[in-house]
């Protein structure tokens, strides 16, 4: 499968996905090495030649000083701050510091902030960069497949609060993405497997032929073939079409939090521990439960709920809520997560839903009777 020709090669293996958003449009560039080659991307973009980089302590051991370096031979000035990893540092504490750290570098508005990490990274200091000085310049450097395939293209920033999942954020796009694929090679399993929950995803919104596609090249995909680069390039390309029709989510773009209904009620009744589980966990049980709920209000066939399951079984994902180690909440206490949801209208829920594989829809006004006793069924209560 070909990715669309809107995506034209750079090289053999580098890819260039354009988001053509008006006067907010940028590249995503996928491809090994794109690290090392920072500076010069982001010269060739800017006009700022100061950066003030965001990251983790999983990833600056490995990347920070290739892309201090990069920035030095490019004439970029830049500071770093290195946050703990994990789900809890997407918080009210740590965006201060962040700021903090923005302003006292004094970067301006043509200067970037650069997250230098997956999505917990990219969000927080996207959020950051969306609000000092009411907006500077932002460049995403995802390291995870999931940062790489969903939370660094598309310009939604945020935090979690005691309340639930990215409920303080802005909208804020980045200025140029660069997804490093060899990155990913340094991943731990489970994470490799929770971003491909993303990628799985596209093809349950609205492209069947990729979910056919991935049930029988996930193997290639999963060990660094030129796969890998190919579903990435193709997720991309999906996810810029829907941003570029709906950036603020006024309809459309509600399609790409198929799964996340459940899966941030999940998240947030784990207390965001990232032992028990990571986000893409929680997407992928979600976008089972959103298929079975699919079924059970008559929208879809059980045979595509099974097919669903099976292949996120088969890659090694959690599917079910019985999975997820330790207590779980009772389940009015997941629904009241669930109604914390950005989707929420008048207090009324809003779900993606399905008609079948690729066939995504969003449905308002669901009754939280029907949520409840389907997930009180889901726990074999
Ligand atoms: O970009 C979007 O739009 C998405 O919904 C993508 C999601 O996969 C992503 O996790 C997003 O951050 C969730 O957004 P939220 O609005 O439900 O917090």
């Amino acid at each position: 499968m070909k990715v669309s020709s809107r995506s034209s090669e750079r090289s053999e293996a580098e890819r260039l996905v354009h988001v053509p958003l008006g006067e907010r449009a940028y590249d995503i560039l996928i491809g090994p090495g794109l690290i090392g080659r920072a500076g010069g991307e982001i010269t060739s973009r800017l006009k700022g030649r100061r950066a003030a980089i965001v990251t983790d302590e999983n990833v600056a051991p490995l990347y920070l000083e290739a892309l201090m370096d990069s920035l030095q031979t490019d004439g970029i000035e830049a500071v770093s701050l290195t946050l703990p990893a994990g789900e809890k540092t997407k918080s009210l504490e740590h965006l201060a510091t962040v700021t903090d750290m923005v302003l006292a570098a004094r970067i301006e508005r043509n200067d970037a902030v650069i997250a230098l990490g997956g999505g917990v990274i990219g969000d927080l200091a996207g959020f950051a960069a969306g609000i000092v000085r009411r907006g500077v310049r932002f460049v995403q450097i995802p390291t995870s497949l999931l940062a790489q395939v969903d939370s660094s293209v598309g310009g939604k920033t945020g935090i979690n609060t005691r309340h639930g999942k990215n409920l303080l954020g802005v909208f804020h796009q980045p200025d140029l993405v660069l997804a490093d694929t060899a990155a990913l090679d340094t991943l731990s399993e489970r994470e490799f497997r929770a971003g491909y929950a993303e990628v799985a995803k596209y093809g349950l919104i609205d492209q069947p032929d990729f979910f056919a596609w991935l049930e029988k090249n996930w193997k290639p995909m999963f060990a660094g073939g030129p796969e890998r680069i190919e579903a990435i390039a193709i997720a991309c390309q999906a996810k810029s079409d829907v941003v570029v029709e709906d950036e603020r989510e006024n309809g459309r773009r509600a399609l790409l939090n198929l799964g996340h209904t459940f899966g941030h009620a999940l998240e947030a009744a784990t207390q965001y521990d990232s032992a028990r589980l990571v986000h893409g966990e929680g997407v992928s049980i979600g976008m089972v439960l959103a298929y079975q709920f699919s079924s059970r209000l008559n929208l879809a066939s059980p045979d595509d709920a099974v097919r669903v399951e099976k292949h996120l079984k088969s890659v090694g994902l959690p599917t079910r809520i019985d999975e997820i180690p330790g207590e779980m909440p009772p389940t009015e206490k997941l629904l009241d997560a669930i109604a914390q949801d950005k989707k929420v209208k008048g207090g009324k829920l809003t779900f993606i839903l399905t008609r079948g594989i690729g066939e995504a829809f969003v449905a308002d006004d669901v009754p939280s009777s029907e949520v409840l006793s389907f997930l009180e069924g889901k726990r074999g209560k």
